[in-house]
């Protein structure tokens, strides 16, 4: 099914979602602002195409001169010209998840809207092959004046599912909204919570082969925000492709095997998340020279290869192949992340991070069963009230494993003096298994204002778990599982 529509005869609540089947681009100088069928010759795996994409937005500095521009016998100029995106060139592929991180006005949303059709590109081109469900702006797809039901029923119409195919979904729909009795009532009556429900659980329910979502998730509360996630990773699962801009690492790390950095227009960093995330996470914290000096650095690095993404969910080691144990601890030198996002020092340095068994060796190669020390060293660079220390230990994808903060509230360590150093030791029993691990640490203290970070470091350590072969756990931990088989009926 192929719909062709015009941009300038879109209803207003079209924004929220476009669906088109099939194959379809837009490219510049847009014949007609249609969107159209188009022979894509690359290859079936790409399912979003685009090259040279540029996006100039007309900035008035006065909203009278937009009417005097429009009236101007004279055809004088009253606006200047934005460009929102220079050039992007991106290639998606089918089952791929990918997150578009960017700080605020980088030029997220204008992508994503051009991909959804809702938005004409001035110069470069988009091929989609698929149909797309989007979630915009939130809330702004529907119609105020009409009940959620009836809402249902006219997202259906806007992306091209008929009445009757509707009808079959709709008690899907209303049962994962989970908005109760507002089902009923007016949207303009709606929470930004009950709008990203619904239009959340339409979107997903009209099996969309692209889904985009912009940010929609960030409006949820946290048992709804899980409740997506999972209908997200069964989404994923099916094969289909899915677009997510959001600002929360987490939610990228979480669910994305692939993320894209823009800023000012440009894509900065496209590939694995922990790369791109640190590149994210490095960029926002500076400011000024430094910013530039980190964008540079940032370009420079580009060819972030998203071949060397790890497998999204790649499973804690038990489900692949048993290798043969190796119980050697190890200081593996080319073993350092490359992620490791150092926050500006605020009166405070973290220094010489480390693993080490108890008899002071330092090792990155850990073995199961065994008891080691996470150590690191503190460099006060000013007079410190109430300090406290913090550690974690993440698995590739960032879920936090174990976390530390020490000493309790009650029992800060009073003050430490500008130029003294300190060390923190950490003990902890290895119940990891196979895998690789990433750990972060903090030291915090009483500010004007409150409480904060002297200084932080993410992914500051990394290391490996050895393999063993007498396992049976399917997890990255080990509460001590046993198993035991009766060979005797029961009855
Ligand atoms: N209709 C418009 N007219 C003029 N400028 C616009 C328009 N829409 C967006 N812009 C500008 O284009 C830039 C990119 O905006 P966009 O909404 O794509 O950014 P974003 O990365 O999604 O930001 P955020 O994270 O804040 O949502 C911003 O500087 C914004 O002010």
């Amino acid at each position: 099914m192929v719909f062709l529509f015009r941009l300038g005869s879109y209803p207003r609540f079209l924004d929220v979602g476009s669906y088109c089947r099939g194959y379809w681009c837009h490219r510049f100088p847009p014949a007609s602002t249609t969107l159209c069928r188009c022979n894509m010759t690359s290859s079936d795996d790409v399912v979003i195409s685009i090259s040279g994409l540029r996006k100039s937005y007309k900035v008035y500095s006065k909203n009278i001169d937009r009417l005097k521009e429009a009236l101007d016998p004279r055809r004088r100029i009253y606006h200047k010209e934005f460009d929102a995106l220079k050039g992007v060139g991106l290639s998606i592929q089918r089952g791929e998840i990918v997150g578009i991180l960017g700080s605020n006005g980088s030029g997220k949303s204008t992508l994503l809207k051009i991909v959804a059709g809702v938005l004409r590109q001035s110069a470069g081109k988009v091929k989609v092959n698929g149909s797309v469900s989007a979630l915009l702006e939130l809330g702004a797809g529907f119609n105020p004046e009409q009940s959620g039901l009836e809402n249902i029923y006219l997202a259906g119409v806007l992306r091209g599912v008929p009445r009757k195919a509707m009808s079959k979904k709709l008690d899907e729909i209303v049962e994962f909204a989970d908005i109760g009795e507002f089902i009923h009532q007016k949207t303009k009556f709606y929470s930004s919570g009950m709008f990203a429900r619904l239009a959340f659980s339409v979107s997903i329910h009209v099996d969309p082969d692209i889904l985009i979502i912009d940010e929609a998730l960030s409006v949820g509360d946290a048992a709804f925000k899980r409740k997506c996630f999972s209908k997200l990773e069964e989404f994923r699962k099916s094969g289909k492709t899915i677009l997510l801009v959001s600002h929360s690492e987490a939610a990228i790390t979480e669910m994305c095997n692939r993320a894209v950095l823009i800023d000012r227009g440009e894509v900065l960093a496209d590939g694995p998340v922990k790369e791109t995330i640190a590149c994210y996470l490095k960029l926002i914290n500076a400011k000024g020279e430094k910013r530039k000096e980190i964008r540079d650095g940032i370009v420079a690095g580009q060819a972030i290869s998203p071949a060397a993404s790890p497998p999204k969910n790649s499973t804690p080691a038990a489900a692949q192949p048993q290798r043969a144990v190796d119980a050697e601890e190890l200081f593996l030198e080319g073993l350092r992340p490359k992620s490791t996002v150092e926050y500006p020092s605020e009166g405070a340095r973290l220094l010489n991070v480390r693993i080490e068994t108890l008899d002071g060796r330092r090792v990155n190669r850990l073995v199961h069963g065994k008891r080691y020390r996470y150590v690191y060293e503190i460099e006060f660079h000013c007079l410190s009230q109430n300090v406290s220390f913090g550690m974690m230990i993440k698995t590739t994808q960032g879920t936090a494993l174990c976390g530390g903060s020490y000493p309790q509230k009650g029992a800060w360590i009073r003050e430490v003096g500008a130029g003294e150093v300190r060390a923190v030791t950490w003990e902890f029993d290895c119940l990891l298994e196979e895998g690789t691990y990433f750990t972060n640490c903090g030291v915090m203290a009483d500010r004007e204002g409150g409480r904060s970070y002297l200084h932080r470091i993410l992914d500051a350590y990394m290391f490996q778990v050895a393999p063993r072969a007498d396992r049976i756990t399917t997890a990255w931990v080990n509460l001590g599982l046993t198993a035991r088989y009766d060979e005797k009926v029961v009855t």
